[in-house]
């Protein structure tokens, strides 16, 4: 259940931090700082809106995006946990795992000395309990903590990912960097595992591939808007990266037809056969920074 706009402010208003209901009646924090404007819907914890000043967007938004209640958000950084794609065992549950489609409940609000504003967010998932800071700033930092309640009987995998879209001009002309040694899956050709090809990423085609073993920054190269994005990352093993091209996309219902040309995701994860194993009481915590260079 939601909480409205004037049950949250009270407790959770900071400077450059306010709230509102945006897209389908959903409660979001917009944040506008010295440096930056941003906005996260409680639904999903989901990060819709990055923008440094005097900036392009960095982040891409469906605009056949669904907002409601039980249905995951297009575009911006989807959560996925606690599995990755379709579950394994049950073909009915939702894709990407539970957390981008439930709402999250709102923890901590702060303005750091730099002007920059964090929000915390948190969700109990069957025994796992989960934690979300976002910092909006020069860059946008994510931070997901994922506890094993002390209850559980045994230790638990989970796969997780912050599932980023990333705002193009146009998909031809774009490179990624930072994978070439890097063995992969390749979802698009029966799931075979491929060795490391060496060269970075252009794309010519529908590309869905899970990077194995790899902690590296990844660099995108948008040569049309003369401007790069980064992610760095820490406690990840994969990187997936992933453009539906023309016939995915368009068979999707929440993805405009022609939007495949303006988004790349380059997903920071913990996947199969990587996933993480926690013990009851431990934790994991799995960031990404989001850097934009002009
Ligand atoms: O349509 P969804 O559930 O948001 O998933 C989008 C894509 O997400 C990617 O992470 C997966 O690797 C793709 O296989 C999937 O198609």
């Amino acid at each position: 259940m939601q909480p409205s706009v004037d049950q949250l402010a009270p407790q959770f208003l900071v400077p450059g931090l306010r709230f509102a209901e945006g897209n389908g009646g959903l409660v979001k924090a917009i944040v506008h700082t010295d440096r930056c404007d941003g906005e996260i819907y409680l639904h999903g914890s989901h990060i819709t809106h990055f923008q440094p000043h005097n900036q392009l967007p960095v982040l891409w938004m469906s605009q056949k995006s669904e907002f409601a209640e039980g249905k995951a958000i297009r575009g911006g950084v989807p959560i996925c946990f606690p599995w990755f794609g379709a579950n394994a065992a049950d073909p009915t549950a939702p894709g990407h795992g539970y957390a981008r489609i439930r709402t999250w409940n709102l923890l901590a609000t702060e303005i750091n000395d730099d002007g920059d504003v964090a929000l915390t967010l948190g969700i109990t998932i069957g025994n796992f309990e989960l934690t979300y800071t976002a910092t909006f700033g020069r860059s946008l930092g994510m931070s997901l903590s994922v506890t094993l309640s002390d209850q559980s009987s045994e230790a638990v995998s989970f796969e997780e990912a912050l599932h980023t879209y990333l705002a193009i001009e146009d998909i031809h002309q774009v490179v990624i960097e930072g994978l070439e040694s890097a063995a992969y899956i390749d979802k698009v050709d029966g799931m075979k595992q491929k060795p490391a090809t060496d060269e970075s990423i252009r794309f010519n085609g529908e590309c869905d591939r899970v990077y194995l073993n790899t902690t590296e920054t990844c660099t995108l190269r948008d040569l049309a808007l003369a401007r790069s994005i980064q992610i760095s990352k820490t406690n990840s093993l994969c990187t997936v990266v992933w453009n539906p091209w023309i016939n995915k996309s368009a068979a999707m219902p929440d993805f405009g037809d022609h939007e495949w040309q303006s988004m790349a995701c380059i997903e920071t994860a913990n996947t199969a056969p990587l996933q993480p194993t926690l013990n009851p009481g431990d934790s994991h915590v799995m960031t990404a920074v989001v850097s934009l260079f002009p």
